[in-house]
């Protein structure tokens, strides 16, 4: 299984600041923000299933745009997988004929172009062998992290958008097979109180959550933000702890 980093920005600026989108193999996108418009049609036809950490629109932005562009091509629906929350809002938010059609029932309901799959906590979906869990996680809005694990018995976790969450410690500590973990650090040191209400990690938050982990997966940092990015980088590099944490960079491709 190999999983491609296709956005990991915090925000937007040019073709190499995108959004947040990571790819399972072809058929599987971990949200569907900008950086998923890096892939072409044919590879945007070859996507099946669509997992959402939560319904911001940095982390679903391009999922109707993918849906209106591949469904006339597409034989099997599209399968959205997301906490029930999350599909509720997008459902109530996006997909209502007004922002976006309701692709769920497009040419109607019964062959629709688009499904919905409701992943509660600790549920997962199983494509081939390759299993895909929901986390706890800890945000502004409902939102999980995922536990992506591959035939072969090794595990990525994305931590999705989070700030210090205590059950989310205490699952990723219960992955013994873990390798490799991408967490969260959207705001520098300075902006700790903007990180705190905003629900997301700053350095010295991610060191904290780093100092109770157990297991010994590499650490790439994802969800800078941009006009931050490189203040960011520098409070990570004197994290003086066990798990040394790297920054998560574009086209960056884990073999598991
Ligand atoms: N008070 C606030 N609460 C939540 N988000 C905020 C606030 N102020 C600014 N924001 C920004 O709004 C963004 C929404 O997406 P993010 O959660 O990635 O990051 C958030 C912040 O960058």
């Amino acid at each position: 299984m190999e999983v491609r980093v296709l956005g990991c920005s915090g925000g937007i600026g040019g073709l190499d600041v995108r959004t947040t989108s990571l790819l399972v193999d072809d058929d599987i996108l971990i949200d569907c923000g900008t950086g998923a418009g890096v892939l072409d049609v044919p590879a945007l036809m070859a996507i099946d299933h669509v997992f959402l950490t939560h319904a911001h629109l940095d982390h679903i932005a391009y999922l109707p745009f993918i849906i209106d562009t591949v469904g006339d091509y597409r034989s099997r629906p599209l399968t959205v997988h997301a906490a029930p929350e999350t599909l509720r809002i997008i459902r109530s938010h996006i997909f209502n004929w007004l922002i976006w059609p309701d692709f769920s029932a497009i040419p109607d309901r019964a062959h629709p172009l688009m499904r919905f799959n409701e992943l509660r906590i600790g549920e997962w979906a199983d494509i081939d062998g390759r299993r895909i869990t929901a986390l706890p996680a800890l945000h502004a809005v409902p939102a999980v992290g995922y536990q992506i694990r591959s035939e072969t018995g090794a595990s990525l976790v994305f931590s999705g958008d989070t700030t210090v969450c205590d059950a989310q410690i205490e699952a990723i500590n219960a992955i013994n097979d873990l390798r490799a973990l991408i967490i969260e650090t959207a705001f520098p040191n300075m902006q700790h109180d903007l990180a705190l209400a905003a629900r997301h990690l700053c350095p010295q938050m991610l060191f904290s959550v780093l100092d109770r982990l157990i297991v010994s997966p590499e650490i790439y940092v994802t969800h800078l933000k941009p006009a931050q990015a490189a203040e960011i980088t520098a409070e990570l590099a004197a994290y003086s702890g066990r798990l040394k944490p790297q920054i998560l960079r574009n086209d960056q491709v884990f073999t598991l």
